[in-house]
C-alpha cells in the first residue's frame, strides 16, 4: 500500500512523519521522500538552490520520481510492504504549475502527461492544510528560507493542492494542520492502519 503525505512548506510533514515512525512501528513501513531518496534528488536540490530554468527543474523532479519508483517504491510494494512517502507526484502538480505559469500553455496537463504510464498512483494521500500565514511563520526568518518558501508562491501552491483534492476525493484526505501535532499524527496513523487492514483482505491486482 502506498501512502503519500502532501502540503505546503511548513505544514508539518516532517513533524508528522517522525511521529508516524513511532506510532506505526509494528507495521514496519518503509518511509521515503521526494526529493531526496535517490542521488537524482541531490541534483534537484542544486537546481532549486541555483534557480535553474523551470523546465529543467520540473524535469529533474520527474527524473527523481522515476528513480525513486524504480529503486525504492516498486521493490518495496512488490514485497508487500507499506510505503509512506513525504511528498510525491502531487507536489509536482501543485508546485511546478506556479513556476511554469507563462512558460508553457498548460503546465498541469504537461506534467500529468510526463507521469503517464509509469508513475504509481498512491492508495491514499493525506493533505495537510493550514493558512499560508501560519505556515510561513512556522518556517522562521525569510532570509533562511528556500525559494518556494514565500507566501505569494505558497498561496498558489495551496490552491493547486485543494483543486487536486477536490478532483480526487476518494484518494485525498484533507487534514487540518492547525490541530495539535499529536492529534494530527494519531488521526493519520489510525487511517493508515485501517487502510492497511483492508488492503490485507484484498488481493493485489
Ligand atoms: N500541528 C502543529 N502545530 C504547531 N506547530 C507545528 C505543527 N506541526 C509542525 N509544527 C511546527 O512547524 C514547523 C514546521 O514543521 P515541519 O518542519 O514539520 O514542516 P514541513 O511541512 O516538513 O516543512 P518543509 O516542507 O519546509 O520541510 C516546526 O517548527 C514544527 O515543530
Ligand atoms: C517533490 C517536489 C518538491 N518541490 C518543492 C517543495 C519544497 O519547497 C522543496 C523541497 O521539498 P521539502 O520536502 O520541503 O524539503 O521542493 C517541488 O517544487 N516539486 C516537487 O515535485
Amino acid at each position: 500500500m502506498l501512502i503519500t503525505i502532501e502540503g505546503i512548506d511548513g505544514s508539518g510533514k516532517s513533524t508528522l512523519l517522525a511521529r508516524l515512525r513511532e506510532l506505526l512501528a509494528d507495521l514496519d513501513p518503509l518511509f521515503t521522500r521526494e526529493p531526496g531518496a535517490t542521488w537524482v534528488g541531490e541534483s534537484v536540490r542544486r537546481a532549486i538552490a541555483e534557480r535553474m530554468d523551470p523546465i529543467t527543474e520540473a524535469l529533474l523532479f520527474c527524473a527523481d520520481h522515476a528513480a525513486h519508483i524504480d529503486t525504492v517504491i516498486r521493490p518495496a510494494l512488490d514485497e508487500g510492504r507499506l510505503v509512506i512517502s513525504d511528498r510525491y507526484a502531487d507536489s509536482r502538480f501543485a508546485y511546478q504549475p506556479v513556476v511554469l505559469d507563462g512558460v508553457l500553455p498548460d503546465p498541469l496537463s504537461w506534467l500529468r502527461r510526463i507521469h503517464e504510464g509509469w508513475s504509481i498512483r498512491p492508495d491514499r494521500t493525506f493533505l495537510l492544510v493550514l493558512p499560508v500565514e501560519d505556515a510561513v511563520s512556522r518556517l522562521g526568518p525569510e532570509k533562511k528560507r528556500e525559494y518556494f518558501e514565500n507566501a505569494a508562491i505558497l498561496e498558489q501552491v495551496q490552491e493547486n493542492y485543494l483543486n487536486l483534492a477536490a478532483a480526487d476525493p476518494l484518494r485525498f484526505v484533507v487534514v487540518d494542520a492547525l490541530l495539535p501535532k499529536e492529534e494530527v499524527a494519531r488521526f493519520i496513523a489510525g487511517e493508515i492502519r485501517a487502510g492497511a487492514r483492508s488492503s490485507r483482505r484484498r488481493p493485489r491486482a
